[in-house]
């Protein structure tokens, strides 16, 4: 019988991560990632998920032999998982696309002690990143982050003084702003509600219709949790996007839940912004969501031919 691939659930076309990577060949390659190897009977690596520290070097490893980039993270911080931010930045590429733009200028509100998205979009892409951050290790192990790649020219973490705001406070105390404003601003919101009874509740994000994910989960709560949970984080994006909707053109945020996309779309719709669109990041048997939303008048519709492997070759 021939195996039809399922494409609508596939990573996005562009990622590099869309070919399984050969583990064996990287381990091989990389020695911190062979320590966290286990080596089957007939020769191959395999990977513990459940393990933090199999995760931690494996995102090292992966970040260094697809990007040139290397990266630390602060101890018992989130490790993120790079297909997912590839999926995402590969999104924002195809949203921007259409704007032909010479020098793309973006926000990443909570950029975690790894600084991630900020190093993906200014390593693969050259953009220009403004990176907020609230918790005071993250911020130091960002902008070490952001030094150790030599590209202070093109990431700024700023010290988000009142975990409250999202651009508020830079919006009032930066010394200068990109003369064209900002293109997209990006957010993987603190999932959990720090107000539950039992934040991090049940070992998966929706217990009724999912096995326990495959992944331990990694992650101080202060990172992994805000008052009201990611849908809270996020209708404050909205009525911070509202005050600032002249400085960003596309504002965007990812949610961890599925449920969570329609109450995003009603709150959109109650303060009447109907520019929106959302999309699906796949990879392997986890999926997310992400919601755009723009004041302006202009497309967030993906051209399918956009997606194409050509646009900003890595
Ligand atoms: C779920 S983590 C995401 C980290 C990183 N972006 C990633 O995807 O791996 C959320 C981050 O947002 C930070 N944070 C929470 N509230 C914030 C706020 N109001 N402004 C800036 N950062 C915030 C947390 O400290 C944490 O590092």
């Amino acid at each position: 019988m021939v195996k039809h691939s399922n494409k609508k659930s596939a990573m996005h076309p562009r990622n590099v991560l869309r070919t399984a990577p050969d583990y064996t060949k990287l381990a091989i390659k990389h020695r911190d990632f062979r320590q966290v190897c286990e080596l089957e009977l007939n020769g191959r690596v395999s990977l513990n998920f459940r393990n933090e520290r199999t995760l931690r070097e494996l995102t090292k490893m992966l970040l260094l032999e697809y990007f040139g980039l290397h990266v630390e993270f602060a101890p018992g911080s989130l490790v993120p998982t790079l297909a997912l931010r590839l999926n995402y930045i590969l999104w924002l590429e195809d949203l921007l696309a259409p704007l032909k733009l010479d020098a793309v200028h973006g926000i990443d509100i909570g950029c975690g002690s790894s600084c991630i998205y900020s190093l993906l979009a200014a390593k693969k892409n050259q953009w220009h990143m403004l990176a907020l951050e609230s918790k005071q290790t993250n911020i130091e192990y960002a902008r070490e982050n952001v030094k150790r790649n030599n590209l202070e020219h093109l990431v700024e973490v700023y010290a988000q003084p009142d975990k409250n705001n999202i651009f508020k406070s830079y919006f009032e105390t930066a010394s200068r702003l990109p003369k064209e404003g900002f293109h997209f601003c990006l957010c993987n919101p603190p999932f959990f509600d720090s107000n539950a009874e039992n934040p991090f509740g049940g070992n998966t994000r929706n217990p009724q219709r999912r096995p326990a994910p495959n992944n331990v989960r990694t992650g101080s709560a202060e990172e992994l949790t805000c008052a009201g949970g990611e849908v809270q984080f996020v209708q404050r994006i909205v009525e911070e996007s509202e005050l600032h909707q002249e400085r960003v053109l596309i504002f965007t945020s990812m949610l961890g839940v599925k449920a969570n996309v329609p109450k995003i779309l009603d709150y959109l719709q109650k303060r009447q912004i109907s520019n929106v669109s959302t999309t699906e990041f796949h990879q392997g048997h986890t999926t997310r969501w992400a919601v755009a939303w723009s004041f302006q008048q202009l497309s967030l519709k993906v051209d399918a031919a956009l997606s194409s492997p050509d646009l900003y070759r890595t």
